[in-house]
């Protein structure tokens, strides 16, 4: 069974359509590419799985269970993560407050017992790390780099333990060899049984870590297939060749 399901699900905003009919699915251990060049309807279908947008028709299942009335925060429960395109973190606080933040709102009434409190400073020490942002836990989190503040997105995410991770332009920002090692992270995630979905503009990136990729061009599921039967598509090709050059991009 998959992980997530969207189901013929279409988003009408007045006269534009930007989700039209879409299926497709996640599964648990596996890494999930959503493309498609700008407007494609990328953004819109995650904000109807995360519970952000409700379509104008068609399902979201979750886990076995149907979620498209369940609100964001009751998905989030239920395993649901998200990182956004636009950066959440807490500009004035550190990068380990904003992550001791997410470890605590996670954790709710718990954290008020003294003995949380301290494997409490042990969940932080090991998601800074995890995500390589150790280093940085004392910046203040407006003051470190777009590309660092992906990845404190990312470890605030995981703060939650998600199943199902939906990251939204992750690698944006982060030069070649972090691109790299977070293309390692995201396969180490998908190892632990997490299904990843990302929309992701990187295909070099997207090309090397997917396991799988959905295809999407004015809101409609062109393609679903390997990496290699991505870049091959010719629906695919002629999809992007508005956008650049398709040889440059794929
Ligand atoms: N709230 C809204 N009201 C009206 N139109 C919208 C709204 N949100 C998105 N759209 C339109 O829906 C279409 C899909 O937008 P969406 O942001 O989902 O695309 P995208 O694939 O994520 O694009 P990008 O890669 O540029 O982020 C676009 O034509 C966009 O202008």
């Amino acid at each position: 069974m998959s992980l997530l399901e969207v189901d013929d699900v279409v988003v009408r905003f007045g006269g534009v359509t930007a989700v039209d009919h879409a299926s497709f699915t996640a599964s648990a251990g596996r890494v999930i590419g959503l493309i498609g060049p700008n407007g494609a309807g990328k953004t819109t279908c995650f904000n109807v799985i995360s519970g952000l947008q409700r379509p104008t028709s068609g399902r979201v299942r979750f886990r076995g269970r149907d979620v498209t009335s369940t609100p964001v925060h009751r998905r989030a429960k239920r395993g649901m993560g998200r990182t956004f395109q636009r950066l959440e973190a807490f500009g004035s606080l550190s990068v380990a407050d904003n992550v001791r933040a997410a470890v605590d709102i996670h954790h709710g009434l718990s954290g008020l017992l003294t003995p949380w409190r301290r494997s409490r400073e042990a969940r932080v020490d090991a998601l800074l790390d995890r995500v390589g942002l150790a280093h940085y836990a004392d910046e203040r989190a407006d003051a470190i780099p777009t590309g660092t503040a992906r990845l404190l997105e990312l470890a605030r995410c995981l703060a939650a333990d998600p199943r199902l991770l939906l990251l939204d332009e992750p690698s944006s920002g982060l030069n070649e060899t972090e691109t790299t090692a977070f293309g390692a992270l995201l396969r180490e995630l998908a190892a632990e049984g997490r299904g990843v979905l990302m929309v992701e503009h990187d295909m070099a990136l997207v090309m090397s870590v997917c396991d799988e990729i959905h295809a999407l061009d004015f809101g409609r599921v062109i393609a679903t297939g390997t990496p290699a039967e991505i870049r091959d598509d010719p629906a695919v090709r002629r999809a992007y060749l508005g956008d650049a050059d398709t040889e440059r991009v794929m």
